[in-house]
C-alpha cells in the first residue's frame, strides 16, 4: 500500500465564468482536467443474497484537451471490473495499485483521440465487493420488523468510487439516470420515472424483482449518488414532500415531519432564490446505523431515525439538509478543502430559517449550541491543528479524518461576520447573487471572495470594508473565529440552573440546592442540551449519586431524545459513575450516528477500556462501514491495531 503523492495546489480562480480545468481537488486520482463526465447512467441489480450491486455504468465523457491524451483515469476502490467498452467495443484497462486512502486508479485506453469538445461513451461492467465502504447491507434480522433485507449508501466524501468507477470529485457535475433492479422498493437521488419490467423469481423462496428508474436532470456531484432499498412505506408531509420509512415507523415519522418542510422551503426561497430546483423534497428515515444526522442526497434527504424524537425538537436537521439543496448541491465546494462553503453556508441558512420561523433569539440559541460543538472539535484536534483552519490542506489525507464541526461553525461565523460587517440588508442582497452566479457549478473559497468583492465593487462603503478585511486570517488562521455577542434570552435559565448545580456539588451541605422537576418545566429539549453541556465543564465533580439525581429528577436517564440522553450519559462517564456505563454501552448498540457514537466511545474508553472494546466488537456488524472504520481508528489508532 502506498500513500498518495502530494498533488499540485490549484491556482485561485478569479473569473467565475472560466471553466476550471486545473485539477483543484487533491482527493481524486482521476484525470478530470482532460476528460469530464457530462452524464452518468447507472444500471444495477441489487443482489441482497450476495450483498453486492452488479451491472454497468456508462459515463459520457467530454474531452477537454487538444493534446493526444488517450488514457481516461477514473477513481475506483475495491471494485470488481470485468469489461470496459468504448462506443460499444471492448478496450484495454488496468486497475493500478491501491494508493491509500484514495483507492486504485482505473486506466482505460481509448482506441483513438477524442477531439476537444466531443464526447465518448465509456461503459464499465462492474460489481461491488465486500470491502465496499459506501454500502451497508442488512439481513432481515438486523431490521426493525425483521421481515426483509435492507441496503443503503453513503457516498460523501470519497466513497462513490467504491460503488462504481467515476470521477469522484465534487469539482465535476453530471446529469444522472438510474435503473435499479430489486425485489424491494428502491429510492435513488433523482426524480422517479417508474417501476416496471417485473421478473418472476428464478428459484423457490426467491422474490420477483422490478426495475426502478430515476432521472436527475440537474447536474450533480457524484458524492450525491444515493441508493436505498428495503421494506419501505411512504406518507405525505407537504405539497412537494413525502417521508419514507419502515412501515411500522411511518406514523411516528409523519407526525414528526408533517407540515414542517413547506415553511422551511418558503423561508429559503425568499432568502436565497432561485426557486427550489430539484422538483420534490422527500425524506428517507433510515435504520439507526445511518452514520450521520442527515445526508443531503437530492430529491431524498437521508436521515437518522434519532431525529424522530416525538417532540419536533430535531427538525433543524431537516432545515439543514433542505438548505443543502442550494448550498452544496446547487453550488458545490470544488474540493473537500473548501468544505466550509457547503457546510458554513448551510448552517448559516438553517439558522436563517430558525429566525424566519421562530424569531431571532432562536437563531442565536442555535449558534450558541454550535459554538459549544466548535469548542469540542477544536479541543479534540488542538487549537493550532491545521484541520482547525477554514481552508484545510487535504493533499494525501482522508477527508473523513478532517470531518468535524469546524467547517460548519467556523464557516457559519465567516458568513455571519460579513452580515455584521456589511449590514444585514446589503449582505442579504448578495446571497441570491452568489447562488445565482454559481448555480450548477463548483466553487472554491477564492471564487467566493472574488464574487463578494465584485458584487460590492461600486458600493464605496462596503468596498472599503472588504478591502480592509483580513482574508488570509479568515482562510488560513487555525483555532477560533472571533466570538460575536449572542443573544442570551434562551440560555439564561440554563446557565442559572447549571450554577445552582455547581453550588450543590462544591458545598458539603447539599441542601444548598434541592433540584426538582419544575426547574425545567418551561424548557424545550435543546435548553436541556445547553444546560447539560454547561454541567459537562465540571462533570468530574459529580458524585454517582448526583449523576443519578440529575437523571431521575429531569427524566434525562429515560428520555427518547438522544441529544439529551447522550449528553447526560457523557456526564456520567466523565464523572466515572459506573451506573451509567451499561446504559452508555447499550446506546452504542442502538445508534450508529457518529456524532454520538464517536464521542461516547472516547469517553467509555477513558472510563472502562475493556467495556469500550467489547462493546465495539459486539456491535461491529451493526455499524455502517464508515462509522466502523472511524471508531476503529479512534479506539485502536491509525492502522486499526489492537493494543
Ligand atoms: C474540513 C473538512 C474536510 C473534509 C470533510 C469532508 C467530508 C466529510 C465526510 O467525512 C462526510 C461528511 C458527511 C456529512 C453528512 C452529514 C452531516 O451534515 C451530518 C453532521 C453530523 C450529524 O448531525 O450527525
Ligand atoms: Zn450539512
Amino acid at each position: 500500500m502506498h500513500r498518495a503523492p502530494a498533488a499540485m495546489l490549484a491556482k485561485p480562480m478569479t473569473d467565475p465564468d472560466i471553466v476550471i480545468r486545473t485539477p483543484r481537488d487533491p482527493n481524486t486520482l482521476s484525470n478530470y482536467h482532460n476528460f469530464v463526465t457530462r452524464h452518468t447512467s447507472i444500471d444495477f441489480d441489487i443482489d441482497f443474497g450476495k450483498k453486492r450491486l452488479f451491472g454497468s455504468v456508462m459515463l459520457t465523457l467530454e474531452c477537454l484537451t487538444e493534446e493526444d491524451v488517450r488514457d481516461v483515469v477514473l477513481d475506483c476502490s475495491f471494485l470488481d471490473i470485468s469489461v470496459v467498452e468504448v462506443e460499444g467495443k471492448s478496450v484495454k484497462f488496468t486497475v493500478g495499485d491501491r494508493l491509500e486512502p484514495y483507492g486504485s486508479p482505473l486506466t482505460i485506453t481509448l482506441p483513438s483521440k477524442v477531439p476537444k469538445g466531443k464526447s465518448v461513451d465509456v461503459e464499465i461492467k462492474v460489481a461491488t465487493t465486500d470491502k465496499c465502504t459506501a454500502l451497508q447491507w442488512m439481513t432481515p434480522a438486523q431490521t426493525s420488523n425483521k421481515k426483509h433485507p435492507y441496503m443503503f449508501s453513503q457516498c460523501q466524501a470519497i466513497h462513490a468510487r467504491s460503488v462504481f468507477p467515476c470521477q469522484d470529485t465534487p469539482d465535476v457535475k453530471s446529469t444522472f439516470s438510474f435503473a435499479l433492479r430489486s425485489p424491494l422498493p428502491v429510492l435513488a437521488s433523482g426524480l422517479p420515472t417508474g417501476a416496471s419490467d417485473y421478473q418472476p423469481p428464478k428459484k423457490d423462496g426467491e422474490s420477483g424483482t422490478m426495475k426502478y428508474t430515476f432521472e436527475q436532470k440537474v447536474p450533480m456531484t457524484v458524492y450525491l449518488f444515493a441508493v436505498a432499498s428495503g421494506d419501505l412505506a411512504c406518507a405525505s408531509i407537504g405539497p412537494r414532500s413525502t417521508v419514507w420509512s419502515g412501515p411500522e415507523e411511518l406514523v411516528d415519522c409523519q407526525r414528526e415531519l408533517d407540515g414542517e418542510i413547506e415553511p422551511f422551503m418558503k423561508a429559503l426561497e425568499s432568502i436565497v432564490s432561485p426557486t427550489y430546483q430539484w422538483g420534490q423534497y422527500n425524506v428517507l428515515i433510515l435504520p439507526p446505523s445511518f452514520p450521520y444526522g442527515g445526508m443531503e442526497n437530492p430529491v431524498w434527504t437521508y436521515a437518522t431515525p434519532s431525529i424522530i424524537s416525538g417532540d419536533k425538537q430535531n427538525v433543524d436537521v431537516i432545515a439543514h439538509e433542505l438548505s443543502h439543496s442550494w448550498s452544496g448541491n446547487l453550488v458545490s465546494a470544488a474540493s473537500w478543502e473548501h468544505f466550509w462553503l457547503n457546510e458554513g453556508w448551510t448552517t448559516y441558512l438553517e439558522r436563517r430559517i430558525a429566525a424566519a420561523i421562530h424569531g431571532e433569539a432562536h437563531r442565536h440559541f442555535s449558534a450558541i449550541i454550535g459554538w459549544k460543538a466548535l469548542e469540542e472539535s477544536i479541543k479534540n484536534y488542538g487549537v493550532d491543528h491545521p484541520y482547525t483552519k477554514l481552508i484545510v490542506d487535504l493533499k494525501g489525507q482522508d477527508p473523513d479524518d478532517a470531518f468535524s464541526s469546524i467547517p460548519y461553525e467556523k464557516g457559519f461565523h465567516a458568513l455571519y461576520q460579513f452580515e455584521l460587517l456589511l449590514g444585514k440588508e446589503k449582505w442579504d442582497s448578495f446571497i441570491p447573487h452568489y447562488f445565482d452566479t454559481f448555480k450548477f457549478k463548483s466553487v472554491d473559497s477564492y471564487d467566493f471572495k472574488s464574487c463578494l468583492l465584485n458584487f460590492f465593487e461600486k458600493d464605496q462603503e462596503c468596498k472599503k470594508k472588504l478591502e480592509a478585511f483580513d482574508w488570509d486570517k479568515l482562510f488560513y488562521a487555525p483555532g477560533y473565529p472571533v466570538k460575536p455577542d449572542f443573544d442570551q434570552t434562551m440560555v439564561k435559565s440554563c446557565y442559572e440552573l447549571a450554577q445552582k448545580w455547581h453550588a450543590r456539588l462544591s458545598t458539603p451541605d447539599s441542601t444548598v440546592f434541592q433540584p426538582s422537576e419544575s426547574d425545567i418545566k418551561d424548557w424545550v429539549s435543546n435548553q436541556s442540551v445547553v444546560f447539560l453541556e454547561k454541567l459537562q465543564s465540571f462533570a468530574t465533580e459529580f458524585s454517582s449519586d448526583n449523576v443519578e439525581l440529575l437523571g431521575t429528577t429531569y427524566g434525562y436517564n429515560s428520555t427518547q431524545n438522544i441529544e439529551v440522553l447522550s449528553r447526560y450519559l457523557s456526564i456520567g462517564l466523565m464523572a466515572k459513575a459506573t451506573e451509567t456505563y451499561k446504559p452508555a454501552a447499550e446506546l452504542l448498540g442502538k445508534i450508529g450516528r457518529m456524532k454520538f457514537v464517536r464521542p461516547m466511545y472516547r469517553l467509555l474508553d477513558k472510563a472502562d477500556r475493556e467495556l469500550a472494546v467489547k462493546t465495539f466488537e459486539s456491535n461491529r456488524e451493526f455499524y455502517h462501514p464508515i462509522c466502523r472504520q472511524m471508531v476503529e481508528k479512534d479506539l485502536f489508532g491509525e492502522e486499526g491495531k489492537r493494543e
